[in-house]
C-alpha cells in the first residue's frame, strides 16, 4: 500500500466497462490504488471487489455508511472479511456509530469519516443542516470527533486539510476528492482543487474521477497527476 495513495475513482456501471478501462494502466509497475463507489459496488457486489482485491490493487471501498449504531458495526464486520483497505462512514453519524465501526474494522481496514461532501458549499450546507457554521468550521468540529473516536482519517475538500492536520494530528488522513486538472470542467463538484495544490495545502491522499475517467487518454492523465503530486 502507498503511503500518499492516488485513489480512481471507478465510478463505471458495471464490471466489463472497468476491466475495459483498467486494461491500460497493466502495463505501469505500480498499480494504481482504485476507488469502488456505490454505482459499481450496488451493480456488482463484493465479487468483483475480491476480484480487483486479488489482482493485487489497493481498494477503497467507498459506501459512506450511515445508519444506526448496531447496524454500522454489523456491517463494517462484514466489510473487513473482504479485505479491502479503506471504507468510508459519514462523521455526522455521531460518536456511537463512528465507535461501533472502529470497534469491528478489525486490523487492517482504515476508517474514512466524511465530512462535509465537496459538492456542497456553504450556502447549502446552511440551508439543508441548519447551522450558522462555516464550512472550516464545520468540517474541523466533525474531523476532530472522528479523530478522537479513533477514526484513521478524513475525506474532506482539499482546501480544508491543513486546518484538519492543524486540529487532529499529522498522522491522521487527509484524503480529499474534488480534484480536477486545470483547464477540466468542475460538474457537480465545489471545492475543487488541482493535484499540486491539494499536495501544497497538505492531504495525504487524493480521489480523482473524471478528470482521468473521462480524459481522452486516462492512461496519460493519471500520469500527470501522479506528476503534479508527487514532484
Ligand atoms: O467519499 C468520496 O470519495 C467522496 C466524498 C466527497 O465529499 N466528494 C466526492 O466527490 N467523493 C467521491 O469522489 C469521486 C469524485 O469524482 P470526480 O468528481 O469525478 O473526480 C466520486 O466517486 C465521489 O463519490
Amino acid at each position: 500500500m502507498t503511503e500518499k495513495p492516488v485513489f480512481i475513482a471507478l465510478d463505471f456501471p458495471d464490471a466489463e466497462s472497468t476491466r475495459g478501462f483498467l486494461k491500460p494502466f497493466s502495463k505501469l509497475t505500480e498499480r494504481p490504488a482504485l476507488k469502488v463507489g456505490m454505482e459499481l459496488f450496488y451493480s456488482e457486489g463484493p465479487d468483483f471487489v475480491l476480484e480487483l482485491k486479488r489482482a493485487g490493487y489497493t481498494i477503497f471501498l467507498d459506501l459512506k455508511l450511515y445508519d444506526i449504531p448496531n447496524t454500522v458495526g454489523h456491517t463494517v464486520a462484514r466489510i473487513a472479511r473482504l479485505n479491502v483497505d479503506y471504507l468510508t462512514i459519514h462523521a455526522i453519524g455521531g460518536e456511537k456509530m463512528l465507535a461501533a465501526a472502529v470497534a469491528n474494522k478489525g486490523e487492517s481496514l482504515k476508517l474514512l469519516a466524511v465530512t462535509q461532501l465537496t459538492s456542497l458549499s456553504e450556502n447549502e450546507i446552511r440551508e439543508t443542516q441548519l447551522t450558522s457554521a462555516t464550512i472550516a468550521e464545520s468540517v474541523t468540529h466533525l474531523a476532530k470527533i472522528a479523530y478522537e473516536i479513533g477514526v484513521d482519517g478524513t475525506i474532506s475538500s482539499a482546501l480544508e486539510a491543513d486546518l484538519i492536520r492543524k486540529h487532529t494530528s499529522d498522522q491522521f488522513l487527509r484524503i480529499t476528492p474534488g480534484i480536477r486538472l486545470s483547464g477540466d470542467g468542475v460538474g457537480d463538484q465545489t471545492r475543487v482543487t488541482t493535484p499540486q495544490k491539494a499536495k501544497i495545502i497538505g492531504a495525504t491522499g487524493l480521489v480523482v474521477g473524471r478528470s482521468i475517467t473521462q480524459a481522452e487518454n486516462p492512461l496519460a492523465a493519471y500520469q500527470q497527476v501522479m506528476k503534479e503530486w508527487r514532484d
